[in-house]
């Protein structure tokens, strides 16, 4: 039995996916029993790939085997790629263990290294069988302590220098420079520094021209290019910084899929970079970073004006109250959810595994409420970049996300929806096009059929169905090789390319036989197919089918 099988008689409380107060969707008044099998559709979904996907964790993960583990798990998951995991070979085990998005961190490595990265992402999709997305993350106007030849010890009660000066070979091993010249005008005497948010922390107790001379509260040992926030201060930079453009410009002539702009306090930082895109023809989204303390003022606007956004909880959780960071990763999933734009995860979810083989319970639980507020993807960070079990971290993730969906589906078997589902609301603008969605997921769900086909060429109709949170997987086809990509962050759509013909039973038959040979579907199952643009003459129709595959 899996560790995290259900036993029939135990009680289940009921998934709790809705915000208590205020929330407007689905809602569940009392606890459920599981009292019957989940589902065939479901049981077969979970247990599809084998006893890899169902297995405790104490014995189940090798970090040298690869365990493909993507059926059935429908938020996605990204990928830091850092020194561990920058060559080919260690990013097709990525894939093929369930990674759908690639993140480069420009806050580290050359062009010329992450170049080599997305080569390699590219030669692995070419290859077949993957679409990987490729996720820029900009350096943005974050503060970092500079190289440091070994690392430092540092103890409590110290003293420690924070210096703007350039003579490096003149420090001793109680300085270290700072990456950003009005540091020394942002900190005063009387403030806290965090060193990668609290790792290790010093008080301000003096300063001169160049130099911030302080006081070790923590202790800890201090790296190369640390995060440095001062708590609750942003940084005075600017929202994006000259190397952030240069940045920019590089994912651009390589064609990346989404940008992640970090420490975006206003929506005009992101309206900004936005407008850059579209004069330069660029679809890429634009993910907002939710980070700084100014942004938390600001975040039903930001959201508003952004393709999507993040919960860099390593920062946030430097700028704002700790205890603060759960009760906003709430908000910014349940503004994005009414919104119907993704949200990814961010931080410290298994950071117990960049050294150890096996996760904190309190990780995994964290994994389990981020995929319950219906978040579109989770985050590993240091885990795959320079964690020493990559593959393992990435099977855990897979398989706890996975293991939510599984359970809550089972627990919600006799409801129509699963529990996660979000109708139209009335407060939103009137779209055919969402109640089309809707009526989909609905029909899906009553006939539990195999799978939703979306035909699309924008993407936004697969994006308004994924929204609604169905029970199955969302196939998404397109003739643009570039949508495939950017449709990899959304919940539970498997982006595939297809070309269109002029006949759309031509193009249906297309599609079932890729479904049939990616093993979506097998004879005899239903499954739905709805389009907004699947005709002839070109005009746009909604259409929403149910066909029964032979
Ligand atoms: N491109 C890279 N080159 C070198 N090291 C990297 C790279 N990307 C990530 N790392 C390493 O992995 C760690 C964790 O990644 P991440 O959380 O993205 O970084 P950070 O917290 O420094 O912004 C980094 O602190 C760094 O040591
Ligand atoms: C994701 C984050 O950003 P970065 O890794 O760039 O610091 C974070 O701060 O949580």
């Amino acid at each position: 039995m899996s560790a995290f099988a259900v036993s029939p008689s135990l009680p289940i409380h009921g998934p709790c996916i809705s915000r208590s107060t205020s929330s407007t969707f689905v809602q569940r008044a009392t606890p459920l029993v599981r009292s019957a099998p989940a589902p065939a559709r479901w049981r077969a979904v979970a247990t599809s790939r084998g006893e890899a996907t169902s297995l405790g964790f104490a014995n189940a993960y090798d970090d040298d085997q690869m365990w493909d583990i993507d059926s059935g798990r429908m938020s996605k998951i990204v990928c830091t790629i850092g020194p561990k995991t920058c060559d080919l070979e260690s990013i097709e085990k990525l894939a093929e263990t369930g990674m759908d998005i690639v993140r480069l961190n420009m806050s580290h490595g050359t062009h010329e290294w992450h170049k080599g990265v997305i080569d390699n992402v590219r030669q692995i999709n070419a290859a077949g069988g993957f679409n990987l997305g490729i996720l820029l993350d900009t350096k943005g106007p974050e503060v970092r302590s500079g190289d440091v030849k070994a690392p430092i010890k540092v103890k409590r009660g110290q003293r420690f220098v924070w210096t703007i000066r350039k003579d490096l070979d003149n420090f001793d091993e109680s300085t270290v420079d700072v990456s950003y010249d009005d540091f020394i005008n942002d900190v005063h005497v009387g403030d806290t520094l965090l060193v990668d948010g609290g790792m290790c922390s010093f008080l301000c107790t003096e300063k001169t021209d160049t130099d911030v001379i302080s006081e070790c509260i923590d202790g800890g040992t201090l790296t190369s290019r640390r995060h440095l926030n001062v708590r609750g201060k942003s940084a005075s930079l600017p929202a994006i910084t000259d190397k952030d453009w240069e940045d920019i410009k590089f994912g651009m002539n390589n064609n990346v899929d989404f940008y992640a702009l970090s420490f975006v306090k206003h929506e005009d930082d992101v309206a900004r970079l936005k407008e850059f895109l579209v004069d330069n023809e660029c679809k890429a989204l634009v993910l907002s970073k939710i980070e700084s303390a100014d942004a938390i003022h600001r975040l039903p606007q930001i959201l508003k004006v952004s393709d999507g956004a993040m919960v860099a909880r390593g920062d946030l959780g430097a700028e704002i109250p700790i205890e603060d960071v759960p009760l906003v990763q709430d908000e910014i999933v349940y503004i994005n959810r009414t919104l119907r734009k993704p949200t990814i995860v961010a931080t410290h979810m298994l950071e117990s595994m960049i050294t150890y083989p096996t996760p904190t319970r309190a990780e995994v639980a964290d994994i389990t409420e981020a995929v319950r507020q219906g978040a579109d993807a989770t985050m590993l960070s240091g885990e795959t970049a320079n964690g020493s079990f990559p593959y393992k971290a990435l099977s855990v993730m897979a398989t706890v996300a996975k293991s939510v969906v599984s359970r809550d589906s089972a627990m919600s078997q006799n409801d129509l929806f699963s529990p996660m589902t979000t109708p139209p609301q009335d407060d939103e603008p009137k779209d055919t096009r969402m109640d089309l969605a809707y009526a989909a997921s609905t029909l899906a769900s009553r006939l539990n059929v195999a799978a939703i086909l979306v035909f699309t060429r924008v993407g936004n109709y697969a994006k308004l169905v994924a929204s609604t949170r169905p029970r199955c997987p969302i196939i998404a086809l397109t003739p643009d090789s570039d949508l495939v990509r950017r449709l990899t962050l959304f919940w539970g759509v498997k982006p595939y390319e297809l070309e269109f013909s002029d006949d759309p039973e031509e193009t249906i038959a297309r599609a079932i036989d890729l479904l049939l040979e990616k093993g979506h579907t097998s004879s005899g199952d239903n499954i739905v197919i709805t389009s907004d643009m699947l005709v002839k003459d070109k005009n746009t129709v909604n259409t929403i089918q149910v066909r029964r595959v032979r």
